[in-house]
């Protein structure tokens, strides 16, 4: 059996800080902007010289090659032209395929990473589910739902003559009675569920994940931390389909022990031994303090 020490773990985290004598030696990140702390936990560091600065580095050259020239214009068109730092970091591991974890603050615009590569693998022509979104509330699926639809939209769709991406909000509290219909009718290239509602429609053969080569978890901290979600999500991640056949990505702004899950996701096999740590730090820590004001209003 093999056996994984915590320090053989391949974390990759970045701050603001600059220091231009540390870089590591993966390829594709050589126009990477500006020279990054990364660090490693294990020894594996190379210095490499990095030149174009990241505030030129734009959505649109990340994306270039892996999504389709409407995802991107529409991205553009709602104001999504700059990278957000886990983007820029993200995109390039995501887009060759390696399984991650997405570990960055709220708000800091993982979720629309992990979509951009969603929309880059699957095929709208093929009519079978090929990536899944896991969700811990309804709340989070219907945004996560909203935003997926709203890049996939294909204005040119009825001239082309080509299918859209079709995207379904699998939820809880949600009309399962039509979904099925749907499931049996047209399977849906994208699904985005909580983990009650998916569990039902698995149990029923009514949807299957053979055909699923990107799952996604998100808010992974707490679905490991819900005793409702935790055995169903391990099934999930498990049994449906290998992750030798998929891509895996976990996303969360919060992993409290983020060595002992990487451990885990290895030991597992909830991803590949190859998983990446994408960390990437606040830039602006929280205040220390804050100070409340009052205005008094005589009436
Ligand atoms: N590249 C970008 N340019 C401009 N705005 C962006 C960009 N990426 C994301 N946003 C916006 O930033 C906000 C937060 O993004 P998002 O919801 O993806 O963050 P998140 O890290 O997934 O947060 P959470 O941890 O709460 O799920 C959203 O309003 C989104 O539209």
């Amino acid at each position: 059996m093999a056996y994984f020490s915590a320090t053989q773990l391949q974390t990759l985290s970045w701050t603001s800080s600059i220091n231009p004598n540390v870089t590591y030696r993966t390829p594709k990140l050589l126009f990477y902007p500006k020279p990054l702390r990364v660090s490693f936990s294990s020894s594996n560091v190379e210095t490499t010289t990095l030149t174009k600065d990241s505030s030129t580095t734009t959505l649109r050259e990340l994306c270039y090659g892996h999504v389709q020239e409407h995802v991107i214009r529409r991205a553009e068109e709602v104001g999504y032209v700059i990278p957000t730092e886990v983007q820029l970091q993200a995109l390039p591991f995501l887009f060759s395929g390696r399984d991650c974890v997405l570990h960055a603050q709220t708000g800091s615009g993982k979720t629309l990473a992990y979509l951009l590569q969603v929309l880059s693998v699957v095929d709208s022509q093929r009519s079978a589910v090929q990536a899944l979104i896991v969700v811990p509330t309804r709340e989070l699926g219907m945004q996560v739902t909203k935003v997926a639809r709203m890049l996939a939209a294909n204005p040119s769709e009825h001239e082309s003559g080509l299918k859209s991406c079709t995207v379904m909000a699998l939820l809880d509290g949600g009309m399962l009675k039509r979904h099925k219909s749907w499931l049996k009718a047209e399977p849906p290239t994208i699904v985005v569920a909580t983990i009650g509602s998916l569990c039902q429609m698995l149990e029923k053969h009514i949807l299957k994940l053979d055909t699923c080569q990107v799952l996604v978890v998100d808010e992974v901290d707490f679905m490991f931390n819900s005793s409702k979600e935790v055995s169903s999500l391990k099934r999930l991640l498990t049994s449906y389909s290998s992750s030798k056949n998929r891509q895996t990505i976990f996303a969360s702004a919060s992993i409290p022990q983020h060595r002992r899950f990487l451990y885990d996701c290895m030991q597992q096999k909830w991803t590949r031994a190859d998983v990446v740590h994408v960390h990437v730090n606040s830039v602006e820590p929280m205040p220390s303090c804050l100070h409340h004001r009052f205005v008094v209003i005589l009436s």
